[in-house]
């Protein structure tokens, strides 16, 4: 959390980077590169920025109710919200000319009011704390609580180029401070504010940013060296490079995804990781899962979802059209289950996994597969869940092919 307020220029950036994905639609990433890039800001003053943003959008209804205004008003009173966060979090205002500012009874009797909405004060849209009630009934409030929570950052250590002990050790020279984490062996929590992306340690593929809740994903799939893999929707490949690095390099592992860009991106993240034995083809249509019959050991579906488990990380999903897009994203859930499926050899594992915490993404799905594919078992299934974990929301089940 901030010790002093922010300074003018970085206020500035906060209601610009809010206004590019409140108003515009950019997703947060993109907001935080474009406006970061050519500036060469230093690590504790990216921090100070994406901090206050975070919690912005995390909490945006919260927000607006404190500073009276709304998303499409951010551009003439974005000032007013940025003197709410201050005020909220007991802050001087930052010293912002013709800033709006809120009358402290005011401020105080808007707090009250929050306090004693539980949607306000976890920052859920309605729609949003419904299907979590429908989905998840009385765990919810606990995940809806949790899901408003600042994300802590996590590492994965790339054991084809170093160990876990040795990579924290080599960090702590460039001025990042870390600490494992007892139940991932790959994952390091990062405790300082540090610039990570900047350091040679990330120059030389060490390492790569990656939740702890996620790494545990690759692991489930248990791969050994030699075996044929295939990562069937990579996208720009966090869980194909995790893979490799389990495989030691060793067997065939094929990455692919139906946009292109993002199998590019893979390729030059492999490269930089040391993954030689990455391969990476596009889908153009079923042909290329035909050609692929019964051809895998283990094959992973981290398929589309809603995100609704990683709202601490992408928290923009929740103020977007994800409701009307689930029905949409469950019917190629189901299709990618039903068909990609076919790639699995007889005695083959594969892990159909989510960044998703609602049922109807994870469990819904493979009971509806395994009622229509009883050539499969379920082994197990893990809920990774932030209110559980800490973590990001996963869901992984694996499952086994045993027969044709
Ligand atoms: C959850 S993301 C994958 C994230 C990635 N595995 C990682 O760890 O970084 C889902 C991916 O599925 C891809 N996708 C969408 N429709 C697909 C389809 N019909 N077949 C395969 N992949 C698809 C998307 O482009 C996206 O990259």
């Amino acid at each position: 959390m901030l010790q002093s307020p922010l300074s003018f220029s970085q206020a500035e950036l906060v209601i610009g980077i809010l206004n590019m994905v409140l108003n515009e639609g950019s997703p947060l990433d993109r907001a935080y590169s474009r406006h970061f890039s050519g500036l060469k800001l230093p690590g504790e003053e990216l921090a100070r920025i994406t901090t206050v943003t975070g919690e912005l959008i995390r909490r945006l209804n919260l927000f607006c109710h404190l500073a009276d205004t709304e998303p499409a008003r951010l551009e003439r009173e974005g000032t007013r919200l940025i003197n709410a966060w201050h005020m909220f979090h007991g802050l001087a205002l930052p010293k912002i000319r013709y800033s709006l500012t809120i009358e402290d009874e005011v401020f105080a009797a808007r707090l009250d009011e929050a306090k004693a909405n539980p949607l306000l004060w976890d920052g859920c849209p309605e729609w949003l704390d419904a299907l979590g009630m429908r989905e998840l009934g009385e765990s919810w409030p606990a995940e809806r609580a949790a899901l408003s929570l600042e994300p802590k950052r996590y590492i994965r250590t790339n054991a084809l180029k170093c160990d876990r002990d040795a990579l924290a050790a080599r960090l702590e020279g460039e001025g990042v401070t870390t600490v494992a984490v007892d139940e991932v062996n790959s994952a390091l929590e990062v405790t300082s504010d540090s610039a990570l992306f900047r350091t040679q340690s990330f120059a030389d593929g060490w390492f790569e940013q990656q939740d702890a809740g996620s790494q545990k994903v690759a692991a489930a799939l248990d791969v050994k060296p030699g075996m044929r893999v295939i990562d069937a929707c990579a996208g720009a490949g966090g869980k194909t490079l995790h893979l490799a690095a389990m495989m030691a390099g060793k067997g065939r592992l094929l990455a692919m995804d139906v946009e292109q860009w993002k199998l590019d991106n893979l390729k030059e993240r492999a490269r930089r990781a040391g993954a030689h034995n990455v391969e990476t083809r596009l889908i153009t249509g079923s042909k290329t899962i035909k050609r692929l019959k019964l051809s895998a050991d283990r094959v992973l579906l981290d398929v589309p979802c809603s995100g609704l488990g990683v709202l601490k990380r992408n928290p923009d999903a929740k103020w977007r059209d994800t409701e009307e897009r689930l029905p949409v994203l469950m019917e190629l859930q189901a299709h990618i289950l039903g068909s990609y499926s076919r790639m699995v050899k007889v005695g083959g594992i594969l892990v159909y996994a989510t960044c998703s915490i609602m049922p109807c993404e994870n469990r819904g799905q493979v009971d509806a597969f395994l009622a229509a594919n009883p050539n499969f078992r379920l082994l197990e299934d893990d809920n990774i869940t932030p209110a559980g974990s800490g973590f990001d929301g996963f869901y992984l089940a694996r499952l086994e092919r045993i027969a044709e």
